[in-house]
């Protein structure tokens, strides 16, 4: 009897439980659906209005879908399917991805988004110094200071001093074009000699000095250079998930970009020095160059804006993101610019005719360029056909903006897509195709389409355009006007690699000196 009293009651216990468990499970049930619909609600809400886009997974992203070769051919892939603006999820950071020309100009015309993408490498290592990475007043008034910087060495369209920058340039030219003769007739990358002769000019308008070929504070300043910008990628992971900086893997990338960077400060530190021991004179004399014009300006200030915006820090961050961004750019525009006139010698041929017609044999000057439309129509197609920049520099949203019905909230990274502007095959049919002509009218003048954005568009476009033209223009019409060149191999890689800027892979030309005789002695040896 006993046994079965305590059987009855251990089994109404157990029913009990069973009720108490299946009711609590079904409770959890309710809660967790609950829970599911007001994720699901809280996401429609926050993505209300916002671009059409792919969904991405919780932390990542949309990240791992990412090619981390060419994310450009991803995003231009995305662009396809969701049209000319769209958003994803990078890691962390919202992503607003705009492929049409006139909303890029509306965009960019605009105060809200003049800030610059919440990048950990950018932001984490730069700080916001200098002027790539600045925002706010600091980056107004640098923006302004190396504007008039460049006007005043004669980085412009027009006016006395740029004949001045011209030849500064073109001691530097003739320093490339006496290499080329000593190896002519033989195959080489000209990766190196370019990288110096055009470092030199830029080294000169920056720091008022050049180094020797084989010196070995500049062999190694041009190392770090080329490996800080492959390190950087845009799209690698770690701008977006900053938490990876403690693996080991990306620790080594951090440790490396943060040790270059603290021993580049400390070799402008020394040439600072070097050039403070000088006494200006006149404050209100020309300029003749950047880091002389930094202790003019600071020198001018109060004491309170020369602690604000020209600090040492400012300083050094300056001077490394104008070296940078001018070497860089135009280094690795040079380089696809040989590569592809190389492989297409029949171009390469009419180009040479058209400067020896305009020239008759002299030699090659600025003022030249509006006569040689086929010559600046090969430059252009070289900058479009290979985006130096193909994922654009982000911008970032200081403010909740909204283009096209769609809203951008503060905080999201702005890409101008650079590479699927070029190579949309409407605006530009084949686009694979080295076709300089596409920049020449019915009337033989050399037209831009407004889809040619190679130094984007906007309050913070490329600040050093016509610098960069100029070198182009004078390094490129005269390697051509000296020699023919070819590609040692047929099957010469023209993918390239992407970081920051996308850069052919070692590849080698062969040179050889032209018949045509220049009235001047410098490709005499
Ligand atoms: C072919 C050569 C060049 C190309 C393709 C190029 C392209 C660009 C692009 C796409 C930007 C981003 C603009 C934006 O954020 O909207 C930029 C910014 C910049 N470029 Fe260039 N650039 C070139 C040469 C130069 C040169 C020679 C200098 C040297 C003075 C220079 C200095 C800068 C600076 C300082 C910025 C940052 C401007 C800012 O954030 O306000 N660039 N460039």
């Amino acid at each position: 009897m006993f046994n079965w009293c305590v059987r009855v009651n251990i089994i109404k216990i157990i029913h009990e439980f069973n009720e108490c468990y299946i009711l609590s499970a079904m409770m959890e049930w309710y809660q967790l659906i609950t829970l599911l619909v007001v994720i699901v609600i809280y996401h429609i809400w926050t993505r209300r209005s916002l671009p059409p886009g792919p969904w991405g997974l919780p932390v990542i992203g949309y990240l791992p879908w990412l090619d981390p070769k060419a994310p450009y051919q991803t995003l231009s892939r995305l662009a396809d399917k969701y049209g000319p603006i769209y958003g994803l999820w990078m890691g962390s950071v919202y992503t607003v991805v705009v492929t049409d020309v006139k909303m890029i100009k509306t965009l960019f015309s605009k105060d809200s988004t003049t800030g610059r993408a919440p990048l950990y490498l950018t932001h984490g290592i730069m700080k916001g110094y200098g002027l790539i990475c600045a925002e706010g007043d600091l980056w107004r008034e640098h923006r302004r200071f190396i504007h008039n910087c460049l006007r005043q060495l004669g980085g412009t369209k027009t006016g006395h001093r740029r004949s001045k920058m011209e030849s500064l340039i073109m001691k530097h030219v003739n320093e490339l074009l006496m290499c080329f003769s000593k190896n002519a007739g033989v195959s080489i990358d000209p990766l190196e000699s370019l990288r110096h002769s055009l470092g030199s000019a830029i080294n000169s308008i920056v720091f008022g000095k050049s180094w020797s070929k084989d010196d070995e504070e500049w062999i190694w300043l041009q190392d770090m250079q080329e490996e800080g910008t492959k390190q950087i990628g845009i799209a690698g992971p770690l701008n977006f998930l900053p938490f990876l900086r403690f693996l080991p893997r990306y620790r080594q990338t951090m440790d490396f970009l943060l040790k270059g960077k603290h021993e580049t400060h400390k070799v402008y530190q020394k040439i600072i020095a070097q050039r403070q021991q000088n006494d200006f004179g006149d404050a209100n004399r020309f300029v003749e160059n950047i880091l002389e014009a930094f202790l003019l300006e600071k020198s001018k200030k109060s004491e309170k804006e020369a602690s604000l915006f020209y600090n040492d820090q400012q300083f050094y961050h300056l001077l490394a993101d104008i070296f940078g961004a001018g070497l860089d750019t135009t280094l690795t525009t040079l380089r696809w610019y040989l590569l592809y006139m190389a492989q297409n010698p029949t171009i390469q041929d009419k180009i040479r005719d058209e400067i020896q017609d305009v020239l008759q044999g002299r030699p090659f000057n600025l003022e030249d360029i509006a006569h040689l439309p086929l010559f600046e129509a090969s430059i252009c197609e070289s900058q479009r056909i290979r985006s130096v920049v193909p994922v654009g520099i982000p911008h970032g949203a200081i403010d909740d903006l909204v283009v096209d019905r769609y809203r951008v909230p503060k905080g999201t990274m702005i890409v101008p897509l650079q590479w699927a502007i070029h190579m949309d095959e409407k605006m530009w049919p084949n686009p694979e195709k080295f076709d300089p002509w596409r920049f020449i009218d019915e009337e033989g003048r050399v037209a831009k389409p407004e889809n040619f954005i190679p130094f984007q568009l906007g309050k913070r476009m490329c600040v050093g355009d016509e610098l960069a033209r100029m070198l182009l223009f004078s390094f490129g019409a005269n390697i051509v006007q000296h020699f023919s060149f070819v590609l040692e191999d047929k099957n010469t890689d023209f993918i390239g690699d992407c970081g920051i800027t996308l850069t052919p892979k070692s590849h080698k030309i062969i040179f050889t000196k032209t018949n045509i005789v220049v009235k001047s002695n410098v490709v005499s040896e």
